[in-house]
């Protein structure tokens, strides 16, 4: 079957055209797409599906021609993806099956708005963040304390004082599972500006990865609300969030958030699908 490759700020996706909800698409499936040395290699897979035609009640009802059926590295299925949704409508765009402007796309977290020209970044309104309180990551034998953030995805953002080149980020930070008890995607960040921030994140079933969009959010809105001290009353604006794979702007407004960024398509081709 056909397959496009493509990057958010090196948060890199398989996308897989299937209008009609044709594809069987197993956990191991994805993994081995997923796989960096037997398979594609990517951070997760973006399946492009009809919405009509997609099997799934989370999308039930939901008014966009498309679905982004997202999955992780390991074969889970999450809720949202930020900046697969930005790779998933540039895509759309570059095959003819979306026009350049603004539509919805549809995803378990609810409708996305993207908006976007013939080539150049992509705008996504990425609903407005929830504060959830604050939780703890360990790390190499330190605890962070952070904010539990959903962005319809769950998130915990630490802020760190030290550069975050320098975590180590090779494990799985550990946290609690009562807090998350379907897993978390945990950001470390640190203030290098006004409303400007670094960051690293180790996704929940992918691992470490160079960039994560709804981890940006989670981390603007962390980073906000301490920089008012504390409290969910966080200051509007816009935010700078620097990742390993590049930079994205987030707006925090006051009912939505907006998430701007890169979409790369960098290739395309044919994949021999092992049983
Ligand atoms: N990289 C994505 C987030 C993908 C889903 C996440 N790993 C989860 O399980 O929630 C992004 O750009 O938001």
């Amino acid at each position: 079957m056909r397959f496009v490759k493509g990057h958010g700020t090196e948060n890199d996706f398989v996308i897989l055209p299937d209008p009609d909800g044709e594809l069987e698409l197993t956990a191991g499936r994805v993994a081995a797409l997923c796989d960096r040395r037997a398979g594609i290699g990517a951070d997760g897979v973006l399946r492009a599906v009809r919405t009509k035609a997609a099997a799934d009640p989370a999308v039930e009802g939901q008014d966009a021609e498309w679905f982004m059926d997202y999955r992780n590295a390991d074969g889970s299925i999450a809720e949202m993806c930020g900046n697969g949704t930005r790779v998933f409508a540039r895509y759309l765009v570059s095959a003819g099956l979306a026009a350049p402007g603004e539509w919805d796309i549809a995803t378990r977290a609810g409708l996305r708005r993207v908006a976007l020209g013939p080539a150049g970044d992509v705008r996504v309104d990425m609903g407005p963040p929830a504060y959830l309180g604050t939780g703890e990551a360990t790390l190499a034998g330190r605890t962070y304390r952070g904010a539990a953030v959903s962005v319809g995805n769950p998130h915990l953002a630490c802020r760190v004082d030290e550069p975050v080149a320098g975590l180590d980020l090779c494990r799985a930070p550990g946290f609690d599972a009562a807090q998350f008890p379907e897993g978390v995607n945990v950001e470390f960040y640190r203030f290098l500006g006004d409303r400007h921030v670094e960051m690293r994140v180790f996704e929940r079933g992918s691992g470490e990865t160079r960039s994560c969009g709804t981890g940006t959010v989670a981390t603007a809105l962390a980073a906000a609300i301490a920089q008012a001290g504390g409290g969910a009353a966080a200051p509007r604006g816009t935010w700078t969030v620097d990742v390993p794979g590049g930079r994205v702007t987030v707006d925090l407004e006051d009912l939505t958030s907006h998430l701007t960024g890169p979409a790369v398509l960098v290739a395309e081709g044919e994949i021999i699908l092992a049983e």
